[in-house]
This record gives structure tokens, C-alpha cells and sequence, in this order.
């Protein structure tokens, strides 16, 4: 059976899925840690990849950018293929002064300038939070980490990668906000309307306030290593 966007037999994604932005990060990521790979679809240049991680069955699967877009595959995944952990890998602007450019944080909650926590039920804003079991299975996973500093706390999911308004950014902040990007608030609403489990972990690309440690686009696609290690022992947790 086919969805619009995934052409994958029911059966050939796994139950756990990591989850990039970034279609090429996805592919990177699947030959780099799973065993056997093998692509299940490619509808749009969205590849998916399904292998088993340590022995377990895993699938890799980009979800483009934005909530819009991560929340098309998110829903299919849960709603037609089973699916029931995601964890979202992917970069994100560094906001609070105590987050370095390579660090990775943990996004405890998902704040937002999407109307989407408003659309699932009348007159009430959604909080929109990762599931507790995947939260917890991560703070055990990052210890394992012992070189990249590991962050927990809320970010912000922006509808508009440009539109950086100073007194949103500065209100953020003195909320704890860690850093900015753009699905986190789209996959922890479809996870709560569909059932399934998911928490974002993420990687600082950049800096708001300090571009000079930024990372270049290719860094974008290939500087994962620790997130997708806390990812997968989190998604097998
Ligand atoms: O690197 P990914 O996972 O795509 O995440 C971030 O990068 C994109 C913007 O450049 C947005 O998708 C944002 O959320
Ligand atoms: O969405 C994003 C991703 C990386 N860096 C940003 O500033 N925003």
C-alpha cells in the first residue's frame, strides 16, 4: 500500500524512525549506521531507508523542512506504516548564550510561531511536548557522550527561517530558550493526535548572537555523529 508521499510496502519501514530534515543527511545517516540499508522510497527525492540498528529493526526517513512538511510523513508513518517512535535529527540556530555551535540539545518542549497548536482543538493552544519515555531514554543515552555537551531544554519551531524578530528571540530566551528551527512543534502535534511517540534532538549549526564557528552547508549534512547516537540508543531504550 501507497501513501501520496511514500511509495514503501506496509512492512518495509521499521517502527523506529530517525527522522532529518535534510534528504541527504537521511542517506548518509542510514548507510553510516544501519546494517543491510536498503531504500524503500523516494517520492519527491525523500528517501527512506529501513535496516536494523545493533539487530533491531530501524528505518531512516527525511521529513523536508518545515511543520507543514514533517507533518505529511509523520501522519503517514504513524497512521499507515505502524510507525511508532519517531526522533527528529537535525540542526538548529543556537539562541541562549550557554549553547556552543556542535553542541546538541534535547527539546524538552517545542515553542512556536506556527498556528498548528491551534488547530487540533477549538479555542485551546496545545503544549507541545515529547513523549516521557523517549525523554528519559534519552537522558540515559547522553551519557554515553563523553566530548559534545548535551543540552535539555525547550526551542522554538519558526515558520520562517528569516524572519528573526529581536524582541521574540530576546523573550525567548528568558523563557530558557536553547535554539531555533523549523518541525519539532509539527512532529510532537502529529505524535499526539496519531498516537505515536517523538522527541527532537537536535545539533547547533550556527549561533544567533557568534557566526564565526558557524558550520558550512556540507557540515550541515555530515556533522551528526553524537545526536544520531543518542537518537538511535534512545529509539532502542
Ligand atoms: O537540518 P534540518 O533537520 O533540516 O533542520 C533545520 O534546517 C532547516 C533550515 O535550514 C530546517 O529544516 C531546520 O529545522
Ligand atoms: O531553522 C534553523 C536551523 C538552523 N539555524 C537557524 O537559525 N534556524
Amino acid at each position: 500500500m501507497a501513501t501520496p508521499h511514500i511509495t514503501a510496502d506496509v512492512g518495509e519501514i521499521a517502527p523506529l524512525v530517525l527522522m532529518p530534515g535534510d534528504p541527504r543527511r537521511a542517506e548518509r545517516i542510514a548507510k553510516d549506521i544501519l546494517d543491510d540499508p536498503k531504500l524503500v522510497s523516494e517520492v519527491r527525492g525523500i528517501g527512506a531507508w529501513t535496516g536494523t540498528y545493533n539487530g533491531t529493526p530501524m528505518s531512516v526517513m527525511a521529513s523536508g523542512m518545515g511543520i507543514p512538511s514533517v507533518c505529511i510523513y509523520a501522519t503517514e508513518l504513524y497512521r499507515f506504516y505502524g510507525v511508532k517512535r519517531i526522533i527528529r535529527v537535525g540542526t538548529c540556530g543556537a539562541m541562549s548564550p550557554n549553547v556552543r555551535v556542535r553542541d546538541v540539545i534535547v527539546a524538552t518542549a517545542a515553542h512556536t510561531n506556527s498556528s498548528l497548536p491551534h488547530l487540533f482543538v477549538p479555542d485551546a493552544s496545545l503544549s507541545l511536548a515529547p513523549s516521557f519515555s523517549l525523554l528519559h531514554g534519552a537522558g540515559h543515552a547522553a551519557k554515553a557522550v563523553k566530548d559534545v555537551p548535551v543540552h535539555f531544554g525547550p526551542i522554538y519551531s519558526s515558520d520562517h527561517f528569516y524572519l528573526v524578530k529581536p524582541a521574540t528571540t530576546e523573550g525567548l530566551i528568558k523563557l530558557g530558550t536553547l535554539g531555533v528551527e523549523m518541525e519539532a512543534t509539527g512532529l510532537y502535534a502529529t505524535a499526539m493526535a496519531e498516537g505515536g511517540e517523538a522527541l527532537a534532538i537536535l545539533t547547533a549549526s550556527d549561533h544567533l548572537f557568534d557566526p564565526s564557528q558557524d558550520m558550512t552547508a556540507a557540515e550541515r549534512e555530515t556533522s551528526y555523529q553524537a545526536m544520531v547516537e543518542i537518537a538511535a540508543n534512545t529509539l532502542v531504550f
